[in-house]
């Protein structure tokens, strides 16, 4: 089966070259049309606009920024929905509010077509090595059609239900992940700053109740100034405001989150948006005695 893919960012291009490698065909669309050459090497082609590749393809799959970009591709000028019809299926994997999911749905499927959100956990690197974790949600039948593309693009997939909840899900992981790498920055910050060793620390965190892959992975760079985007801090803001969002219209009060967020909003304020979101660390680390 023909597969169309739209946005070829971090998380995009690695996706995409999977597919690619694993023998499906693909043809690719991205903003800046220039970063399709790379995947065109692999063996892909290009569309030339988001309807462009929706025409060629029966399962086209989007991996955009956030919801005003993923409406803008479905809803603008040479859009997705200018020739989504029966027979086709549209899959966003995207990390976007629950509300953006349904107007996306919604319109899709009023022209015949399938919906599926589909958002990932996981970063450059499990992208990279096809282990992400797919939260599908929306038309079952097109969640089935693309499990084989799953397959490749990740370890395991979920399919929770009705639209939204992939999207739910996803803001509620990324929540808990934002607010871990603030008190993660803080706990790093009081080390040095009470004279101990932080890569003491990072050593003893590791053997202990509260290992995790994030500490490990990143805590060394952490240290070392090292923020090269995998998941850049800008969209991880993003995401604290949509989970933020989802507390307020679930009356949940989340003081730990709403600190977090204020913290990656001051990171993007001083530039640091397009680095990697470990980047808050350096912002922790600028108070002063
Ligand atoms: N990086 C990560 O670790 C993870 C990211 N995610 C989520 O996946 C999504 C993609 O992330 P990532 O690949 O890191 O992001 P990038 O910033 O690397 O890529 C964003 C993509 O969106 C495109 N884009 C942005 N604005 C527009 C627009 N107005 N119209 C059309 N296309 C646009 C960009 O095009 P152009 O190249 O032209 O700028 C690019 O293809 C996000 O929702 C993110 O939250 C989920 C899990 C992990
Ligand atoms: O959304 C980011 C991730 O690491 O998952």
């Amino acid at each position: 089966m023909e597969v169309g893919f739209l946005g070829l960012g971090i998380m995009g291009k690695a996706m995409a070259t999977n597919l690619i490698k694993s023998g499906f065909k693909v043809t690719v669309w991205n903003r800046t049309l220039s970063k399709c050459n790379e995947l065109v090497e692999l063996g892909a082609s290009i569309g030339e606009t988001p309807a462009a590749v929706v025409k060629k393809c029966k399962l086209i799959i989007a991996m955009l920024s956030d919801p005003a970009a993923t409406l803008l591709v479905v809803f603008d000028k040479d859009g997705v929905l200018e020739e989504i019809c029966s027979g086709k299926g549209y899959i966003d994997m995207s990390t976007v509010d629950p509300e953006t999911s349904t107007k996306i749905s919604q319109a899709i499927t009023a022209k015949g077509g399938s919906f599926l959100e589909a958002p990932v956990s996981g970063s450059k690197q499990p992208a990279e090595a096809g282990q992400l974790v797919i939260l599908a949600a929306g038309h079952k039948a097109l969640y089935d059609l693309a499990i084989p593309a799953f397959d490749v693009m990740g370890k395991k997939s979920f399919f929770l239900g009705e639209i939204g909840n992939g999207a739910k899900m996803k803001l509620v992981v990324n929540m808990i992940m934002g607010s871990m790498m603030n008190a993660f920055s803080e706990g790093l910050v009081l080390a040095e700053r009470s004279g101990l060793n932080p890569s003491n620390l990072l050593d003893v965190l590791d053997l202990g109740g509260i290992a995790n892959p994030m500490f490990r992975g990143k805590g060394p760079g952490m240290l070392k100034g090292n923020h090269s985007p995998a998941f850049p801090l800008k969209h991880q803001q993003k995401d604290m405001r949509l989970a933020l969002a989802l507390g307020d219209e679930n009356a949940v009060s989340m003081p730990v989150a709403a600190a977090a967020n204020e913290a990656f909003k001051k990171a993007r304020s001083m530039g640091l948006g397009d680095l990697d979101f470990s980047a808050v660390y350096e912002i922790v680390k600028m108070q002063k005695d």
